[in-house]
């Protein structure tokens, strides 16, 4: 049933005080769910800690507010959303919880303001989010049960194969434990993990797959962040043997199944992990597009899947420009890569993207930023630019804008 146009007329109204006290309701409302052990083990504490998941929300809610006469256009929104709780196993019962914080947390924060109109207009409002959430999330859950290898809720796997891939970054291949074939994850997409990580408890955290697809394993590469508790917890403690609660693969930061057009991939950093899957499904294609990798870190010892990148160059699958941001000394000259210093900016990227190209980009938030902008500049068309990131969409230009 749509929103009475009451609601969307109270929900409107609220843009201003959304814009001045977003932040506050979103923080007074996670505080609420933090102290629920019902849902409290389901959110990334230190994305509470730094403040993004809230801010995040913050944006989303805003955004919802000014599209409530036309929720369509918030559909890509919606579809990171719902691919995001999927991940995390969020369920149906979970969301009376979200539901009931939310609230309280929008009449604790107006005070006064929060007329009972308001507070029913709101709660029509997040019922009809909730639903249309909770209805593509059953869909995806469906998808996932019927798919041959597919799996909902937690899946225990076995770490099988560890590789150091640079001083900071290590490959973990996961193997299931009962032996049963692997879903076909979609390049690009991630694996969730719940993690019980002594003296931090339970922990959930998405890692891209860096690995083709196949039916028997998957494989993920994290880089250590400094004072990060899951990504030192794998490197300091992870390794061959080890059991792993796994989720399906989602995510739909995917290639599209046919690509006619050329494909340009932008990453940076451990970027490069989900952009590794696209190019080594690509790479197994007999027929394939012109690729062009634009890449950027900080020296050729940090470059993740350096040796990988240079063998496709020189099999003719990919062409390369790579960017050194910290370093002068750059690797030696190999066919069909091009080695650059300093930062690919935006300006840069006008010299190596071709116009007609599809775009993924993926990286720190400040990169897929500038590079989001950079490529809407040159009136590229939304639908051709595909970005992913990691960690809470706390900038609102990535929330809708990009
Ligand atoms: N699927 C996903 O969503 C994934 C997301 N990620 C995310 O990607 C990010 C990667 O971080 P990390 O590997 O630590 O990256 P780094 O901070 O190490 O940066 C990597 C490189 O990018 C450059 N860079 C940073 N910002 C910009 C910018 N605005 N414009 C141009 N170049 C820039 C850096 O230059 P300089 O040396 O000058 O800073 C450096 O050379 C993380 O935030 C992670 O969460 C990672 C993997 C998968």
């Amino acid at each position: 049933m749509p929103l009475s146009a009451q609601t969307r007329t109270i929900v409107t109204a609220c843009i201003p005080a959304l814009e001045a006290h977003g932040l506050a309701i979103t923080q007074d409302m996670y505080r609420r769910l933090l102290s629920n052990e019902n849902i409290r083990d389901l959110f990334n504490i230190s994305h509470q800690k730094n403040g993004d998941q809230p801010r995040a929300l913050a944006f989303a809610i805003l955004a919802y507010a000014r599209h409530i006469d036309d929720p369509t256009a918030l559909k890509d929104m919606i579809e990171r959303i719902a691919e995001k709780h999927v991940g995390l196993n969020i369920l149906p019962e979970h969301y009376p919880h979200v539901g009931k914080a939310l609230l309280e947390a929008i009449a604790h924060v107006l005070g006064d303001q929060a007329t009972p109109d308001i507070m029913e207009a709101w709660k029509e409002a997040y019922g009809f989010l909730a639903d249309v959430l909770i209805n593509r999330e059953q869909q995806i859950y469906h998808a996932h049960a019927a798919e041959k290898g597919g799996w909902t809720g937690w899946r225990s796997f076995r770490i099988a194969h560890r590789h150091e891939e640079t001083a900071d970054t290590v490959s973990f291949t996961l193997s299931p434990a009962d032996g049963q074939p692997v879903m076909r994850h979609r390049p690009g997409q991630y694996l969730s993990f719940r993690l019980n990580i002594p003296g931090a408890g339970t922990e959930r955290r998405n890692y891209s797959i860096s690995s083709a697809p196949a039916e028997d394993h998957y494989r993920i590469t994290i880089k250590r962040q400094a004072g990060g508790v899951a990504s030192c917890w794998f490197h300091d403690h992870v390794q061959v043997g080890n059991m792993l609660d796994v989720s399906a693969p989602a995510g739909d930061f995917t290639l599209p199944p046919t690509e006619d057009r050329p494909v340009v991939f932008l990453s940076a950093g451990s970027g490069i992990t989900p952009v590794m899957s696209m190019l080594d499904t690509l790479a197994a294609q007999e027929a394939r597009p012109p690729i062009h990798v634009i890449h950027g870190t900080q020296t050729p010892q940090t470059e993740i899947f350096a040796r990988r990148i240079r063998e496709l160059a020189k099999a003719g699958t990919i062409t390369a420009d790579l960017f050194y941001s910290q370093t002068g000394h750059l690797p030696p000259r190999m066919e069909g890569i091009t080695a650059h210093t300093g930062r690919l900016t935006s300006s840069e990227l006008g010299n190596h993207a071709s116009h007609d190209a599809e775009f993924y980009v993926c990286g720190p938030t400040g990169f897929l930023i500038t590079m989001i902008q950079a490529l809407r500049e040159r009136n590229i068309p939304r639908e051709r630019i595909h970005y992913e990131m990691f960690g809470s969409a706390s900038d609102p230009f990535l929330v809708t804008q990009a």
